[in-house]
């Protein structure tokens, strides 16, 4: 069993659910992990889940190690009968092969290059483990998915709830780099698996997701309008999915501040973190009581500890 994405949910209420019972007692299967090994590697920085997955395989007394792949590991040839006689020292295969020795699951951090759609949207790095590796994969944020964050924000919104059938805004805000999609996507297709929650996103015209993900959600140019009555606000920058990688946009007015949030219905203001204050949100915003971003960024060990909890006992 791999967890690279949020489809791979057979309930996502049933999930959620297990994830908070986890959360009541989460040193109640403290023995599952035992003499088990989690490597994680990184080709991308991380605090959230870096800190979060590592707690969480502790929780289940795992072994973990821990590799800063990007700035420690080899530069790795990801297409095959390539000869290598280029800037690559290691082929995937070995890697993958060769980390399947030390681990029992292997999680992996590979950002979107964000240069060539084709290329991320191919998920050449988690793909390449997926194909060499003979251990579980899980997926820390790949190239189009966070599924690990966006089943932290799914358990979230169902401790904040606080009503029948909430209304859940997405909604883009500027940034100054130029970030991938793969946080919105995931969100995208959790919120796709809320049965009992309305759904809009919301952000200029131009900035549409990849559209095999949103499918049919509902999309509203204009910020305003999207978040009337909205219960909770989940904000998160993304660059250009058109015109792939690019920021075509840093109008301010997307900013979300006080003002904008006195239109909804006493929302919840929510963000994967890191955040730029005052640039996604004002620090009046986020310092909110209605902000609920570090209960979100908790969150995050009861999402891997129960994905991790899922993969061991199929160990078993
Ligand atoms: C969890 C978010 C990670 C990353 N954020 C940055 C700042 O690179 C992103 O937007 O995908
Ligand atoms: N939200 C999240 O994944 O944070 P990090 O990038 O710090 O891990």
């Amino acid at each position: 069993m791999n967890f690279t994405s949020i489809k791979e949910i057979d309930s996502l209420q049933k999930w959620v659910k297990q994830a908070i019972k986890i959360k009541q007692n989460p040193l109640k299967n403290k023995k599952l992990g035992k003499n088990k090994t989690l490597v994680m590697l990184f080709f991308n920085s991380s605090l959230r889940t870096r800190l979060s997955t590592q707690k969480a395989a502790i929780n289940l007394g795992m072994n973990v190690m821990v590799m800063n792949f990007g700035s420690e590991g080899w530069t790795l040839e990801f297409e095959d009968g390539t000869i290598m006689d280029q800037g690559a020292s290691e082929h995937i295969k070995e890697a993958a092969e060769v980390v399947s020795q030390y681990a029992d699951i292997i999680a992996i951090r590979a950002f979107a290059g964000l240069v060539d759609k084709e290329i991320d949207n191919a998920e050449t790095v988690m793909s390449g483990f997926l194909k060499y590796a003979t251990v579980p994969i899980l997926n820390m944020e790949s190239a189009t998915g966070h599924p690990l964050q966006s089943l932290a924000d799914a358990i979230t919104m169902e401790e904040h709830k606080t009503k029948h059938r909430p209304k859940v805004v997405l909604s883009w805000a500027p940034h100054p780099r130029a970030l991938p999609q793969a946080v919105p996507n995931s969100f995208v297709e959790m919120m796709q698996l809320q049965t009992e929650m309305d759904f809009v996103i919301t952000h200029p015209e131009g900035y549409e997701l990849n559209p095999e993900i949103t499918k049919d959600s509902k999309i509203e140019y204009d910020q305003d309008k999207a978040f009337e009555n909205a219960d909770y606000i989940y904000a998160k920058n993304w660059s250009n999915y058109k015109e792939y990688g690019k920021i075509t946009n840093s109008d301010p007015n997307w900013t979300i501040t006080a003002d904008k949030m006195k239109g909804t219905n006493n929302a919840k203001f929510m963000h994967c973190l890191p955040v730029r204050r005052n640039v996604i949100v004002t620090d009046e915003v986020i310092d909110s009581e209605n902000s609920i971003v570090i209960q979100q960024a908790n969150n995050r060990t009861y999402s891997a500890q129960l994905v991790l909890q899922k993969i061991l006992k199929k160990l078993e």
